[in-house]
């Protein structure tokens, strides 16, 4: 992808425009007490970036990693603890994937189960991706799948039972103290049974199909600009 000549890829530039798309998108609805759920990755830094001008409108914010938490607070944004915190009205974060349905692949950053997690606690899942993320099926983008790690191999075999070719993402180590198993080429033309069917291995945390609480809101970075899909009901 070509770069700008501030060294920005149309990528880059996407991003930040879904960012700030989703800021304006909640802008409106901050109060003194609100908490807002954030994502991982490079998509979700760019809105954390774009969030720290508000941070005297809100309470502060549930991250789903510690590399989230470290960005918040270096921007003065306070990090609350899920356990404290009631309600969370907006849930903003990136996908590796996502398709009509606004289900999603999520965890190339091996953040999953948190975001999952705080995902799941959420009134609204605002999805933010530019418009390579957006695919006819889900399953071109290898599927993460975190693992206890004394059940790694029983996990992959059992895998292996369902079609996949599970690979272990070596050196890596989730927030949890967990490891991850990618799934290549494996298309998934049913998430919701899929997602199902994989946390019912012993020994998975978590897959990073988000199906069955896919996102509500999907704001696309597209070249002509951001398009904005709601979640049929
Ligand atoms: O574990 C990582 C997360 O699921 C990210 O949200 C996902 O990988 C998208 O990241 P990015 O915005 O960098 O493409």
């Amino acid at each position: 992808m070509p770069a700008s000549p501030s060294g920005a890829t149309r990528q880059d530039e996407l991003k930040r425009a879904v960012a700030q798309a989703a800021l304006d998108e909640i802008a409106p609805h901050l109060e003194r007490d609100t908490v807002i759920g954030i994502g991982t990755g490079s998509t979700a830094s760019l809105f954390i970036d774009a969030l720290a001008p508000l941070r005297d409108r809100f309470l502060g914010a549930v991250a789903s990693s510690e590399v989230s938490a470290k960005q918040l607070r270096d921007h003065g944004i306070e990090v609350l603890e899920l356990n404290s915190v009631g309600r969370i009205p907006f849930y903003v974060d990136g996908a590796d994937e996502i398709d009509h349905e606004l289900a999603m692949i999520k965890g190339g950053g091996a953040a999953l189960t948190r975001e999952k997690i705080v995902a799941a606690c959420a009134d609204h899942f605002i999805c933010i991706a530019d418009e390579s993320k957006w695919v006819p099926q889900l399953g071109q983008y290898p599927l993460p799948i975190e693992v206890i790690p004394m059940a790694r191999s029983y996990v992959a075999r059992e895998l292996v039972a369902l079609g996949a070719s599970p690979i272990y993402r070596e050196g890596v180590v989730t927030d949890n103290g967990n490891q991850i198993l990618d799934l290549y080429d494996f298309p998934i033309p049913q998430p919701k049974a899929m997602e199902s069917r994989i946390n019912g291995i012993v020994g998975v945390v978590c897959n990073g199909i988000f199906a069955h609480r896919g996102a509500d809101l999907l704001l696309l970075g597209r070249t002509n600009g951001v398009e904005r899909l709601e979640r049929r009901r």
